[in-house]
């Protein structure tokens, strides 16, 4: 397996629209996504634009508010109240080959691999296993390889 580009820094919010004031009005954020539910994923999602080197996407700031009381991020949010860093996002060419290989070292993967926000197939490494950072692999989009 060969790392790709991080894609995204996922951060625990209690509520998405103070989290897009902060982002807006204290960070200087101009391109923020609209945000929209994900109830297959437990969360509200809102996508801030980092701007990338030349012709290239920046690394984005997904922003992830509970949906429900069973969201993954509940018991985040319970813990960390006024929110936080909650995961890093790293691209892979081929999500299978990426499994395998994590897989085959030990690791823990949380659930079935499944669609995420961009569209591709994603799957979650267990923190405990990965330098104490919940780690999220998702595929490349079509186009950007
Ligand atoms: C928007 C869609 C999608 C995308 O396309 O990008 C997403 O990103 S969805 C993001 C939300 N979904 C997920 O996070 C799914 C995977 N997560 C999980 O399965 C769970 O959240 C979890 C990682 C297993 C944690 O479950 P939880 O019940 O909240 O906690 P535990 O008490 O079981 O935690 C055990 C242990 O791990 C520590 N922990 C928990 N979360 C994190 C974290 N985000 N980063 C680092 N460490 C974390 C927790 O503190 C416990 O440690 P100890 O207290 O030392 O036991
Ligand atoms: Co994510």
């Amino acid at each position: 397996m060969k790392l790709g580009r991080l894609n995204h820094v996922g951060v625990a919010v209690p509520s998405m629209h103070d989290a897009i004031a902060y982002y807006r009005e204290v960070m200087g954020a101009s391109l923020i996504t609209a945000p929209f539910d994900m109830p297959e994923q437990g969360v509200k999602v809102a996508f801030v634009n980092t701007p990338g080197e030349a012709g290239t996407a920046g690394t984005q700031i997904e922003l992830i508010e509970p949906l429900g009381e069973t969201s993954p991020i509940a018991g985040f949010i319970a813990k960390n109240p006024a929110g936080g860093q909650h995961h890093l996002c790293y691209e892979v060419a081929d999500i299978e080959a990426a499994r395998a290989w994590f897989t085959a070292q030990g690791k823990r993967i949380l659930g079935p691999t499944r669609i995420g926000a961009h569209g591709t197939p994603i799957f979650f490494l267990h923190p405990k296993d990965m330098l104490g950072q919940l780690t999220e692999i998702m595929e490349t989009p079509r186009g950007d390889h």
